[in-house]
């Protein structure tokens, strides 16, 4: 039986978790009943919710670089100055039409309004593929409280795959931005690479830099106790970089390095924000440093994001490479099968930069 808006309210007598979670409504699902409170299932403890004293001033926040003149060597060096002190900036004038970015982001509602039967195909439970992916939260089955998001994860292996798998509503947007945004990827990780004294990318180094991705579609919708919650908790990623589009709504925070004050990433129309992952992190030796980061639960508006993870392959072995070490720096991170690092994080609650520390020496 459907349930009503006064069992919704009592979430001590109704189930919302197997309402959420299992019968595949989505945060979404809660959020179009019209509810007026947050249900307990929600509520982040203290420590985990934002506050406007953890965060510095609006006014501060990462670099946004001009790619413009990439030509010029000064752009290199801005990039890679960057991954180094900051670990996120934002790109600007680098080439993608905007057209691209409307057309995801058009799709991403597309699909999250598409009904819950029709998204519950594509669930963990009931996709015929491992590769596709729709979920709520982050690990609900080992999270003492849900984040309020839901979300499409797509691992591309080839087109015919995604033209067959992956959801119509999405699918030729999704494609399309993997696509047009490969080349300022490419260079990125040129520039990144070139920066670690590593002179030549050859086939095994862009496999362990580059080999697989996964595009994600995020949906936060307006939350009624946005306070409470959050929309993701403290993380960094796992992919060597992460590529995400932001809509104009914002909420993305990233904390400083070497403080405990938070930044806001504000949204700069037709901008990409770009930030180190932990397997570049550990490439690097620590010399890039993949940064945490989480996104607050918005009182006013629904949000989406989109974020590309361009990965190692899962059966590739990642640690410190040979050219960082050369100058005799000592390694801090051992050899780490990918789909092992990858396995050990989504097994587990957003826990900060914690992840990392299964690969650390
Ligand atoms: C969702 O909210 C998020 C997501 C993120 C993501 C940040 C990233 O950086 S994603 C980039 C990750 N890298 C890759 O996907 C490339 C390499 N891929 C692999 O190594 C494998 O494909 C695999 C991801 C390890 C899955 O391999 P498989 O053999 O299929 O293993 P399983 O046993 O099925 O899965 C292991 C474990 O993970 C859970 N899981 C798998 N895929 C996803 C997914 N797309 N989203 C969420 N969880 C996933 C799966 O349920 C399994 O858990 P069990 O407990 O059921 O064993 C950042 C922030 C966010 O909020
Ligand atoms: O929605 C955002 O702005 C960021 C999402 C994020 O950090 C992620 O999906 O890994
Ligand atoms: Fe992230």
């Amino acid at each position: 039986m459907a349930p009503t808006l006064s069992t919704i309210s009592n979430s001590n007598t109704w189930d919302v978790k197997n309402f959420v979670v299992n019968e595949g409504h989505g945060v979404k699902g809660l959020a179009d009943m019209g509810i007026q409170i947050l249900p307990k299932q929600y509520i982040q403890p203290l420590e985990e919710r934002i506050t406007s004293s953890d965060v510095v001033s609006e006014e501060q926040s990462i670099p946004v670089i001009d790619l413009s003149n990439w030509k010029d060597p000064k752009v290199d060096n801005m990039i890679c100055h960057a991954a180094e002190k900051w670990g996120f900036f934002q790109i600007v004038n680098h080439g993608i039409p905007i057209k691209v970015f409307e057309n995801v982001k058009d799709a991403t509602h597309r699909f999250f309004a598409l009904p819950a039967e029709e998204k519950r195909k594509y669930s963990k439970d009931y996709s015929c593929t491992n590769n596709v992916r729709f979920g709520t939260s982050f690990t609900p089955q080992a999270e003492k409280a849900l984040e309020w998001k839901d979300y499409l994860s797509l691992f591309y292996v080839s087109d015919e795959e995604a033209s067959a798998l992956w959801p119509p509503a999405c699918r030729d947007e999704a494609l399309q931005f993997m696509k047009k945004t490969e080349l300022v990827i490419k260079k990125l990780m040129e520039t990144l690479i070139k920066g670690l004294n590593v002179k030549e990318v050859d086939e095994d180094k862009e496999s362990l830099l580059m080999g697989s991705k996964r595009i994600n579609l995020n949906y936060y919708p307006k939350c009624p106790n946005p306070e409470l919650t959050v929309g993701v908790g403290r993380h960094s990623d796992v992919s060597t970089l992460t590529i995400l589009l932001q809509d104009s709504i914002g909420g993305l925070y990233v904390k400083k390095l070497g403080s405990d004050t938070w930044l806001s990433v504000p949204p700069i129309d037709g901008a990409l924000v770009i930030n180190i992952g932990d397997a570049l992190q550990i490439l690097s030796n620590g010399r890039y440093k993949s940064i945490e980061h989480r996104v607050i639960a918005n009182g006013g508006n629904n949000r989406v994001s989109v974020p590309i993870f361009v990965n190692p392959k899962p059966n590739d072995v990642i640690g410190p490479l040979q050219q960082v070490l050369e100058s005799g720096e000592k390694p801090l991170y051992k050899q780490v099968l990918y789909s092992d690092y990858v396995k050990h994080f989504f097994r587990k609650a957003h826990d900060g930069k914690d992840t990392v520390d299964f690969a650390k020496i």
